[in-house]
């Protein structure tokens, strides 16, 4: 066992382990993953976090959701990770490299911070879908057929798959029981997070999101953009709105002239500590 030190953050209150690996490789295995994620016996996390080295960006962040499976990416975490860069650096931009792609963020203000998530991924190959469908609104419902809770939501890849319900229906139940009959529905073969979307007017959206690998968090970055997206793309929305998550504000920038998505939120340092692996 060695020890490693970490910072314990939270992007809107999804919150993250991020252990430093540029100087020395971290490597746990699922099973240490998940010991460390159970908020009784472990530090307790949504997700952790990696800042490991790389030849083509200031950092490569690995991500591990708490269920032990690595994942491509984590848009809340690219906030807090941006910051901690930023901060030890001087600078007012990083870039961070993912699974997923790389990224740019940049400072938006005192613990607040924008990332460049790049295009959304619109095809049904590449949310993946395990077959071809109309990303704007899939064929999928939950609850009887002749009476659905929820259809025809969208799909969207931030890099990571996601589904998105617009309903009005948000509670803990309905959203921990719909969540989880879909996070692993055969029709996405990698497993998906579940955003329930209720648009309230056409520059905001409050957004409950089951993340796969996580269950029911206070807040999911890719969730929020991905949300954004599916409203644009059915005319709910502008192209700019703000997601209200049950953790604060995201803001998401859709940007038309670049197509890439664009989000910025807070970051907060909660503690530090040090981890027996
Ligand atoms: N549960 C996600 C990873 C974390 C995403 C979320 N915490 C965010 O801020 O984007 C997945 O399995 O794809």
């Amino acid at each position: 066992m060695t020890s490693r030190p970490f910072v314990k953050m939270n992007g809107a209150g999804n919150d993250f382990v991020v252990v430093d690996a540029l100087a020395r490789p971290f490597t746990p295995s699922e099973d240490q993953v998940r010991a460390l994620a159970d908020r009784g016996t472990g530090e307790g996390f949504d997700q952790l976090i990696a800042m490991e080295p790389s030849s083509t960006a200031d950092a490569f962040m690995r991500v591990w959701n708490a269920d032990g499976a690595m994942v491509q990416t984590c848009g809340n975490a690219l906030r807090c990770v941006g910051w901690l860069l930023m901060e030890a650096s001087g600078s007012d931009r990083v870039v961070i490299d993912t699974a997923a792609g790389p990224t740019v963020a940049t400072r938006a203000g005192d613990h607040r911070v924008t990332v460049d998530m790049g295009e959304p991924r619109l095809a049904w190959d590449q949310v993946p879908l395990a077959e071809a469908m109309d990303t704007r609104g899939i064929e999928l419902q939950v609850g009887p057929i002749d009476a659905p809770v929820l259809h025809t939501p969208g799909a969207v890849s931030m890099g990571n798959p996601h589904v998105v319900f617009f309903t009005d229906r948000q509670d803990d139940g309905f959203v921990t029981g719909s969540g989880s009959l879909v996070e692993h529905h055969p029709l996405f073969p990698e497993g998906v997070n579940v955003g329930f979307a209720k648009v309230l007017d056409r520059s905001h959206i409050r957004l409950r999101v089951w993340e796969r690998g996580a269950g029911l968090t206070k807040a999911c970055g890719t969730g929020a953009c991905a949300a954004q997206v599916a409203a644009v793309r059915r005319g709910l929305t502008e192209r700019k709105a703000t997601v209200v998550v049950d953790g604060g504000e995201l803001v998401i920038d859709w940007d038309a002239a670049s197509g890439h998505v664009f989000m910025t939120g807070p970051v907060e340092i909660e503690r530090t500590g040090t981890l027996s692996v």
